[in-house]
C-alpha cells in the first residue's frame, strides 16, 4: 500500500521506526519529514500529509507528534481527509470500520512503538463497513448538510 508518514520533532524516532517496519512489510512509504531533530511546527507537516492523501498520492497517512493532538487537528482541516487520533487498537479498528478514516494519528510521548505498530497494523488491515456509516461519513465532507439533524 502507498502510505505517507509525517511528524513533528517530538515523534521523529517513532516516525523512523514505523517507516522501517512498514517497508519491511512491503509497503511503499513516503516520509514527508521532518528529517532533522530541529524543533518544527506540526501544522506544516500535517497540511503536507493531508494534501497527499486528499489527492490520492498516498492511500493512507500516518501523522505523529508528541500527543498526536496538534497534528491530527492540522490534518483534519482538509475536508477530504478523516484523521483519527488513537492510542489503542479498538479505536484504530473503529476508525476504519465506522469512520473510513484515511489517516491515523498517534502521540509519540504517550504510547510506545509496539503499541503504535499494533494500532497501525489494525488500521491498515481493517475495511470500511459502509452501509449506514457511509451516510455519516458523507456528511463529514459536507458540514452544511443538515438532513436528519
Ligand atoms: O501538538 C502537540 C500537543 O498538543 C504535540 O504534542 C507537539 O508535539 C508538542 O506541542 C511539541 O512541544 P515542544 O515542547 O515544542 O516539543
Amino acid at each position: 500500500m502507498r502510505i505517507a508518514i509525517a511528524s513533528d520533532h517530538a515523534a521523529l524516532d517513532m516516525k523512523a521506526a514505523l517507516h522501517e517496519w512498514l517497508v519491511e512489510k512491503g509497503h511503499e512509504v513516503a516520509d514527508l519529514g521532518p528529517h532533522t531533530p530541529d524543533s518544527v511546527d506540526y501544522p506544516d507537516y500535517g497540511y503536507k500529509l493531508a494534501s497527499v492523501v486528499a489527492d490520492g498520492t498516498a492511500m493512507r497517512g500516518i501523522a505523529l507528534c508528541g500527543s498526536g493532538l496538534g497534528i491530527s487537528m492540522a490534518v483534519n482541516r482538509n475536508p477530504q481527509v478523516r484523521c483519527a487520533l488513537v492510542s489503542e487498537q479498538l479505536s484504530a479498528r473503529l476508525a476504519r470500520e465506522h469512520n473510513d478514516a484515511n489517516v491515523i494519528a498517534m502521540g509519540a510521548r504517550l504510547i510506545g512503538i509496539e503499541q503504535a505498530k499494533a494500532c497501525v497494523q489494525t488500521f491498515l488491515e481493517t475495511a470500511f463497513a459502509g452501509d449506514r456509516h457511509q451516510r455519516r461519513v458523507d456528511k463529514l465532507s459536507n458540514p452544511t448538510a443538515t438532513e436528519g439533524a
